[in-house]
């Protein structure tokens, strides 16, 4: 089906379905979430109502469980094929990314909860790569400081070694923590993952290709243990707005805490927070999304691509 709701595009591999033949499908599940439920999901700036998360998000948790479902089902072909009784079913891993300031962490939020609601599969972890970010002191040694959020400012073997552990079926899993407030990793605090069922994993680079080792060979990359991938998507021009008006929010909020490490933005003028926000989005992220985050779309399973007033316009999915 195309989005015009014409024939099949034979020449693409996606499947793209325009908001209405999406929310179409909601209309036989049934939404596991209450109104106060998803007041306490919403992110900063993000536009999340009862609507979006009947129409969007309901079908989405509804298609994933069948992907978790349908993987058990090949689990069990599998062992009865090699005639053996193979070690527990290792977790179904979700790749989540898109831009800053796109609404990553509101969407990871609500499809843990809503996934978490169907019986087969309870135990829904979500983990942030922003925990696998080097610390200040380290991005400062590497002259990284200005580039947070960059494929290079992370510890890239130690986010593959973390998803190697969870697809080799470790029992418990570690992964360092990162604070918005303090602008830091938190050397003390790590989370936990425990025999989850799945594990979300969001991020700005998880869709990232392998990198070309210094012996000229292709190492692994994170994506390469993922059972599924979401990328959110909108314009760019839009997702600045959505980044300023965040950090202009942010200024009377948590910039506010004299903890924070932004708490001198909280001084400044509006006109003055305006230019800083487009300074910080024009000088690094907005550059981070158009060099390394951008080009990952294409290799995710699905794309929720968001409007203006953030709600999602079109869902592209690759065919099977
Ligand atoms: N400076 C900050 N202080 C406090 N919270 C922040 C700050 N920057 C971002 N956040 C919050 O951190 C979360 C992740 O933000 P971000 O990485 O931009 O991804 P996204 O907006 O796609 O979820 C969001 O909930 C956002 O509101
Ligand atoms: C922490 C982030 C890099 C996002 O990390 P992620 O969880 O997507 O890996 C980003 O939200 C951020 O704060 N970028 C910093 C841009 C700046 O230096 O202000």
């Amino acid at each position: 089906m195309s989005s015009n709701g014409g024939p099949p595009e034979e020449s693409s591999p996606y499947l793209e379905l325009d908001r209405s033949a999406w929310a179409a499908l909601a209309s036989e599940v049934e939404n596991p979430l209450t109104a106060d439920e998803i007041r306490q999901l919403r992110g900063l700036g993000d536009q999340l109502d009862l609507d979006e998360v009947q129409q969007i998000y309901l079908p989405l948790s509804k298609l994933l469980s069948l992907y978790v479902e349908s993987a058990g089902t090949l689990y069990r072909h599998q062992e009865e094929f090699l005639h053996q009784v193979q070690p527990q079913r290792t977790p179904f891993v979700i790749g989540l990314a898109g831009s800053v300031a796109v609404g990553k962490s509101t969407t990871a939020r609500v499809l843990q909860q809503m996934l978490a609601h169907w019986p087969e599969h309870p135990n829904v972890a979500l983990v942030t790569t922003d925990g696998f970010l080097y610390p200040n002191a380290e991005l400062e040694r590497r002259g990284l400081l200005q580039r947070k959020g960059f494929p290079e400012s992370y510890d890239r073997r130690a986010l593959l070694r973390f998803v190697v552990d969870i697809k080799s079926g470790k029992d418990e899993v570690e992964a360092p923590v990162y604070s918005h407030l303090t602008y830091d990793v938190l050397p003390d605090e790590k989370v936990v993952v425990k025999r989850p069922d799945i594990v979300i994993i969001e991020g700005l680079n998880v869709l990232q290709p392998a990198r070309v080792r210094e012996d000229g060979r292709t190492g692994l990359t994170l994506s390469d243990f993922f059972d599924f991938s979401v990328y959110v998507d909108a314009g760019t021009s839009h997702i600045r707005d959505w980044y300023v008006d965040r950090f202009l929010r942010l200024r009377e909020t948590a910039f506010r805490d004299p903890e924070s490490y932004f708490s001198r933005y909280a001084a400044l003028s509006h006109d003055e927070a305006v230019d800083e926000a487009r300074r910080i989005w024009d000088t690094i992220n907005g550059p981070n999304l158009a060099q390394n985050v951008l080009p990952t779309r294409s290799r995710a399973t699905l794309v929720l691509r968001k409007d203006r007033d953030h709600s999602v316009r079109y869902v592209r999915l690759r065919k099977l």
